[in-house]
């Protein structure tokens, strides 16, 4: 595996998607990283979202406790409530020093025979719903997108698995990330490191800085803010897809700025039934076929108090 000491760009703008695909060849068969730029998404758009966020971390925290994280992982995060214990990158024995607002897919209900299905919880915030679904509609429409690209790039010959994005898992997360105290210990993190567990990710973040990715050596990348530019990366499903041509890289968060800090993660996922298995196309399997949702809820059960089987238990009527 080749060190890198910088992040790649792509710019998508009108060009045709089989010449992106090589630069996302080149970029995330490496780095596993990069910036997307000209990619469509308004930048009103944008700063209403963060806009949004800033007036939602605002609220009292009983407001937004009201709206707490359920068992479909819809609503606030709280700090010091997740851990990320399945990490294979270190031992984490310390809560992930950031809050957020989670919105997924909106459902009508929770259906029980479907993981991870349900409503959004919405705070009484004006405007703040319809931004947030604007977004990501804008970013679902963009992932897709990604997406096709994502499979060429890794030489996929059939796409029909882009039919399991038409009923996809989507998370935008409104990330809050207090400044942490100067003389914290080197194992708490804003995020710990980690891989990110779907597809692909598409970040917008402010320009406090705290992103960092893992280089093969093990040295850490800083990723600052690029006006305009989405930090794009790919998650452990999509690396399995494509037989570990496209790269899921290690990151963190550490906001040492003295300042707090916004982000506003959107993961791209595929139906939680789908199995996820190398493609046609992208050589002898070297990974078994898995069941997404089976992977998610081992995934959420290790990491979020809301997910804890005893949880369920003292919630159930
Ligand atoms: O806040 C960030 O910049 C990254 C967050 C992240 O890695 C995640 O939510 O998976
Ligand atoms: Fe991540």
């Amino acid at each position: 595996m080749s060190e890198f000491t910088h992040i790649p760009t792509i710019a998508l703008g009108t060009r045709p998607d089989a010449e992106i695909a090589a630069e996302f060849r080149a970029a995330y068969g490496s780095t596993g990283f990069g910036y997307v730029t000209d990619h469509g998404i308004d930048t009103t758009l944008t700063e209403a979202l963060f806009e949004a966020s800033r007036r939602f971390h605002a609220l009292p925290l009983a407001t937004k406790m009201a709206i707490a994280v359920d068992r479909s992982h819809r609503g606030y995060i709280p700090i010091n409530s997740s851990t990320d214990v399945n990490s294979t990158l270190a031992t984490v024995t310390k809560p992930n020093q950031s809050a957020s607002f989670m919105m997924m897919r909106e459902d009508a209900v929770a259906d029980p025979d479907e993981y991870l299905s349900g409503p959004n919880r919405w705070p009484d915030l004006e405007g703040f719903r319809d931004t947030l679904e604007r977004y990501s509609a804008a970013m679902s429409a963009l992932g897709r997108r990604l997406m096709a690209i994502a499979l060429d790039a890794a030489g996929v010959s059939d796409p029909s698995i882009l039919s399991a994005f038409d009923r996809p898992t989507l998370w935008l997360r409104l990330l809050h990330y207090p400044p942490q105290p100067p003389a914290s210990p080197d194992d708490l993190y804003g995020s710990a490191p980690h891989t990110d567990f779907g597809c692909l990710t598409l970040l917008a973040q402010d320009g406090v800085g705290g992103l960092q990715v893992r280089t093969p050596a093990g040295h850490w990348v800083d990723v600052p803010h690029r006006p305009g530019a989405l930090v794009v990366n790919v998650g452990d499903m999509l690396h399995r897809m494509s037989n570990g041509r496209l790269r899921s890289t290690p990151h963190r968060v550490i906001n040492t700025s003295g300042r707090e800090r916004f982000s506003c993660p959107f993961f791209y996922d595929p139906h939680v039934s789908t199995v996820i298995e190398p493609l046609p196309g992208t050589g002898a399997p070297k990974y078994p076929p898995l069941v997404f949702g089976d992977f998610l809820r081992s995934e959420l059960e290790a990491a979020y108090d809301a997910h804890k089987p005893a949880c369920a238990a003292a919630n159930s009527p």
